[in-house]
């Protein structure tokens, strides 16, 4: 894995708690590393138009603080630790991020996203599929408790993002149903979660199977 090389750290308080109010976070105190530059809006982004289309459709008019400092270097390419806490746009910031990289012309799956439950896993699925609405981004939860049937029907008609929990990814992975070779950011959402709940093993084990070449977003 390489080395982390933009990080977004701070202390908030919670988010308006739904998609549409602007996020009032202007107060809040951030560390960020040395030239990670703070990005005001999403025009200024270079987000491409239909997935700017999906934004503002969705009802985000602004990014959060955590999205200014953390979408570009996501989208730029750089390995990226953002920590911040819940409902200051993180979920959001992923789904929007991964969008973006998306090329919806190569029918493979190029994004993994590992949650620690399977409604965080689903609830990106949905909004990814919101924002990416203009884009025709396909978007797959493969979480446990859901029926593998199901899950190896809808990879193999191909997908160009799946958002999973640990367990069922790997499952995938190892049954060759989920291909990895066209992953290019591997994303891993509430990591300290997903480690304090056991899943460091599997991680691991789907990291193995992850292109050399891979980017990661903590
Ligand atoms: N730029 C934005 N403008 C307006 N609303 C936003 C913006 N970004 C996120 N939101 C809304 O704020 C709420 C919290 O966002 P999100 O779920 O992305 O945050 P989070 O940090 O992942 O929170 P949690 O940990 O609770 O899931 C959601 O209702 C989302 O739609």
């Amino acid at each position: 894995m390489a080395a982390a090389a933009g990080g977004a750290t701070t202390s908030t308080r919670r988010g308006p708690g739904g998609g549409g109010r602007p996020m009032d976070d202007e107060n809040l105190t951030f560390e960020t590393s040395a030239g990670v530059e703070v990005v005001g809006s999403f025009d200024a982004m270079g987000i491409r138009e239909d997935l700017l289309r999906g934004i503002y459709g969705y009802g985000f008019e602004k990014p959060s603080a955590i999205q200014q400092r953390a979408v570009i270097p996501i989208i730029t390419g750089r390995d990226v630790i953002a920590q911040a806490q819940s409902g200051t746009g993180k979920t959001s910031m992923i789904s929007l991020s991964v969008c973006q990289v998306i090329e919806t012309n190569v029918h493979e799956v190029q994004a993994l996203i590992l949650s620690p439950t399977r409604e965080l896993a689903t609830q990106t699925e949905r909004v990814m599929q919101a924002v990416g609405n203009f884009m025709s981004v396909s978007v797959h939860a493969c979480v446990g408790g859901k029926s593998i049937g199901e899950d190896i029907r809808k990879l193999e008609s191909g997908v160009h993002v799946v958002s999973g929990t640990p367990g069922r990814v790997c499952d995938m992975i190892k049954r060759r149903t989920l291909r990895t070779r066209a992953i290019k950011l591997l994303v891993l959402d509430e990591a300290d979660e997903m480690l304090s709940r056991g899943f460091k093993d599997q991680i691991y084990d789907v990291y193995r199977y992850l292109p050399p070449e891979l980017q990661v977003r903590l």
